[in-house]
């Protein structure tokens, strides 16, 4: 028999899979139906200090290898969130994590501040890579400006958080990036990766862009960006063995799903594949990562867990 069950953080998830945030978890009806899923823990839509209606539509379109979105994080505002954590069966139910994504440094304090004060047991996952807010960088591409934030977060939540990180593309920013993270012990866990920001998907029939934001730019999902996300997961496993890694990016199969683990991820996210199948592909991946794990002999995923072999 194999065991999928992943004890981290203080929280236990009985299956590694998770849903990434943003996707089918902006509503508490969309909380409810992943709750209800296979998924071994949910995560929140990134919350901003006031709702946001977000990009103008159409700001989201699938293509054959994956997708394209630039939504502008329309959210509910934090409060909604934090209320629908208030009310949640943290006791009984599957481990609930938060996304935060404050336009500002001052936004991202303010709603630290409040998670901290309620005391509730989820970990939140501080979003550094959103690439679809016009004329806003993507924070985790400033290492200053990141080791200010998550210094300044530390002061005002005391308890472990993650960072939702952008790709990198080259070991000097993996090593920039893991240095800053190494110098806050808050660190918990790093989310790799966000999309690949700033795609541009074109329709040859019509000769036009696909999404409306930023004259077709956006942030590229799926089958695109799994040897992106597998490097960022191996390298910052390997540069950060204390912390935890949940791997994001290109999973649509067990196979894809091994992989992330075998390079070193604990957890995993699945984003695209998610919206674009629904809440029934969690189950198919487990079921697929089990298959897999039989054939290949593993009973636990520490078995494999890290253990990608290198020429
Ligand atoms: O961090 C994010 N990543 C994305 O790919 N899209 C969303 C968004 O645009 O809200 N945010």
């Amino acid at each position: 028999t194999v065991d999928l069950a992943v004890a981290w953080l203080g929280i236990q998830m009985d299956n590694p899979l998770i849903n990434a945030s943003g996707v089918m978890c902006r509503t508490v009806e969309e909380l409810e139906a992943l709750r209800h899923s296979a998924a071994g823990a949910l995560i929140t839509k990134s919350c901003t200090l006031e709702p946001r209606k977000g990009n103008p539509e159409p700001r989201y379109a699938s293509t054959a290898l994956g997708s394209i979105n630039s939504m502008g994080l329309p959210n509910a505002g934090y409060r909604y969130y934090l209320d629908y954590a208030r009310r949640y069966d943290h006791e009984h139910g599957k481990p609930l994590l938060m996304s935060v994504s404050g336009m500002s440094l001052e936004d991202n304090l303010e709603m630290m501040a409040a998670f901290d004060e309620a005391a509730l047991p989820v970990l939140v996952e501080l979003n550094l890579s959103c690439p679809n807010l016009p004329g806003k960088p993507q924070i985790g591409y400033d290492f200053e400006a990141s080791a200010r934030l998550l210094a300044e977060v530390s002061k005002v939540y005391r308890r472990p958080f993650g960072v939702k990180l952008p790709p990198y593309f080259d070991p000097v920013h993996f090593g920039e990036m893991a240095d800053v993270l190494d110098g806050c012990p808050s660190i918990g866990f790093v989310t790799c990766i966000n999309s690949i920001g700033n795609g541009l998907v074109i329709d040859l029939e019509r000769e036009s862009v696909v999404i409306r934001p930023k004259d077709g730019l956006g942030g590229i999902g799926g089958d695109y960006v799994l040897p992106t996300a597998l490097a960022n997961v191996r390298e910052f496993a390997r540069r950060l063995p204390g912390r935890h890694v949940i791997g994001c990016g290109g999973i649509r199969s067990g196979r894809e799903a091994f992989m992330h683990i075998l390079a070193g991820a604990t957890v995993v996210q699945v984003g695209t594949c998610l919206y674009e199948e629904g809440p029934a592909c969690l189950a198919r991946i487990r079921d697929e990562l089990v298959y897999l794990m039989q054939d290949k002999g593993y009973r636990t995923l520490t078995d494999f867990r890290g253990r990608l072999r290198t020429l």
